[in-house]
């Protein structure tokens, strides 16, 4: 954001003029959240730090008194500290300024935060921790300024005291931070405002994370064609659990033919062939026995796409059936136990990945699985974790969760934001994993193929809405692939 500010300034924006503009936007934003009906002017508070985001907020502070309402500006440390363009737009505020207190905020009926954005380098202390106390305590509405202060903008993880916003305005585009967790709750709604940074400067800025949607991977899409045939849509194979354990891989199964597989098989031990039998209908069934049984069953290319993992079972065992697997050369997902079972054996895993070039791999780990494939990689952000995995694993990555991150080996990353709370329920990992498998066997190329079943799988669940098991997920797939559909070619 700073190179895009920078670049909008030599192709000619002057940085006052993109001050000004953030402001105005922060300024039209406060006036949608004002209580209406107080039957008198609305008052409001402006909190000011000693940066460019105080200084917008001096820029709405002066829009909204011009509009007639009541604006107290407090501002943390001198005026005469104020640099550059906050420090103009201190002056053109031209009004009464009060140091910040905890009391700055008495009687507002909105609270405009403008005390740190992407400069904000330590965790917030002494009175500018006191008034995020007094204003996370008010109920008092809050506007935060390009994001609430306290969070760190690129990672969405607070550094210590942080506000709690009802809305965000941020500029040109979101930061990860609106994204990912928790910044994405403390931001409230966001709104991103154009302040008039040329849009060519994004040619000058390599862009390597962007917010996952149709529009990152609709081109990609594999939509089925009129003279398709279904051996043309790919034949996913699913790898079955023990017999107590076989729920988590027809889960799976049935996610790979809504989304588009021409074929799913379901690859079942002995034990559990009937428990499966009597369970399938579309999806069809084949016994198997050991990494020997599974390579036989692989040695057919048509299976051109594998899922294994779920309800598999932690341990060497299933290393075998994951390395024969991986040794056929279908596009493969390896999910739950399918990682576990490699906690102390990376190695082995990522020779395994590395054996068959642009062989399309994807893990989905959740955060605990990840830990396991990837204990030094807790610290970075988010985005930064999956990103190094990828490009140690060989494999996209899915980093699951209520923001779930999926990187390519390659650097690229996108963030998901669709995922409802309800989502969070048992076996919904395993539909995901069908929904990935089901794309790979369409010959989706792979870091599309994991954003495309991670957005898809988010907005089922919003369409089904509260009470979702994870048998809905796959069922409710078409209606959202309606919403979505290009006209068949
Ligand atoms: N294109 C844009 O996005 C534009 C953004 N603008 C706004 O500018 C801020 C970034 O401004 P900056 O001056 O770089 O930093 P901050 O105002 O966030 O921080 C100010 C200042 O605070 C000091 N500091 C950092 N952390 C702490 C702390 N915990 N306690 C005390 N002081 C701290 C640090 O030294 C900084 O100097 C961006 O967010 C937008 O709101 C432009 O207005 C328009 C273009
Ligand atoms: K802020």
């Amino acid at each position: 954001m700073g190179r895009a500010d920078h670049l909008a300034v030599e192709l000619g924006v002057p940085s006052l003029a993109l001050m000004e503009n953030a402001g105005a936007g922060v300024a039209a934003q406060a006036r949608l959240l004002l209580p209406g009906g107080a039957g008198r002017i609305a008052r409001i508070a402006v909190l000011c730090g000693p940066g460019n985001n105080g200084g917008d907020g001096f820029v709405a502070a002066r829009l909204l008194r011009d509009a007639g309402l009541e604006v107290r500006v407090a501002l943390l440390g001198n005026v005469a500290a104020l640099k550059g363009d906050a420090a103009e737009m201190a002056a053109r505020w031209a009004g009464e300024i009060v140091p910040l207190t905890a009391d700055a905020i008495a009687g507002a009926d909105l609270i405009i935060d403008a005390l740190f954005g992407a400069g904000l380098d330590r965790p917030v202390t002494g009175i500018a921790a006191e008034a995020i106390a007094a204003l996370n305590g008010s109920g008092v509405p809050v506007l935060a300024v390009d994001v609430p202060s306290g969070l760190d903008g690129n990672t969405g993880q607070p550094l210590g005291p942080v506000v709690r916003a009802s809305h965000t305005v941020t500029f040109f585009r979101r930061k990860p931070g609106h994204l990912l967790m928790p910044g994405r709750a403390l931001c409230g709604g966001v709104t991103v405002h154009d302040i008039g940074s040329p849009p060519e400067v994004l040619d000058r800025i390599a862009i390597k994370t962007w917010t996952n949607g149709p529009d990152l991977w609709r081109d990609a899409f594999p939509w089925p064609r009129l003279e398709g045939h279904k051996y043309g849509r790919g034949h996913a194979l699913v790898v079955s659990g023990a017999a107590a354990h076989t729920g988590a891989a027809r889960l799976g199964a049935r996610g790979a033919l809504r989304a588009g597989a021409g074929l799913v098989t379901l690859a079942s031990p002995e034990n559990a062939l009937i428990v499966n039998a009597s369970q399938l209908t579309a999806v069809m069934l084949l016994p198997f026995s050991g990494p020997e049984g599974l390579s036989g069953i692989l040695a057919d290319r048509r299976k051109n796409a594998v899922l294994l993992g779920p309800a598999l079972g932690v341990g060497e065992e299933t290393r075998a059936l994951v390395e024969a697997a991986l040794a056929a050369g279908a596009a493969t997902v390896l999910d739950a136990d399918a990682l576990t079972s490699f906690a102390g054996h990376q190695a082995e895993l990522f020779a395994a990945i590395a054996s068959i070039a642009e062989r399309p791999v994807v893990l989905t780990p959740h955060d605990g699985e990840f830990q396991r494939l990837f204990p030094d990689l807790v610290s970075a952000a988010k985005p930064e974790r999956a990103r190094q995995a990828a490009a140690r694993s060989g494999a996209v990555v899915v980093l699951k969760g209520p923001d779930t991150v999926i990187a390519a080996p390659d650097g690229r990353v996108a963030i998901n934001d669709n995922a409802p709370p309800w989502l969070a329920t048992a076996g919904a990992g395993d539909v995901l994993g069908g929904f990935t498998v089901g794309l790979l066997a369409q010959r989706m190329p792979p870091f599309e193929a994991a954003s495309a079943a991670v957005w898809l799988h988010g907005a089922a669940a919003a369409a089904f809405g509260p009470g979702l098991i994870a048998e809905d997920l796959p069922d409710w797939l078409p209606q959202v692939l309606r919403g979505l559909i290009d006209p068949v070619p």
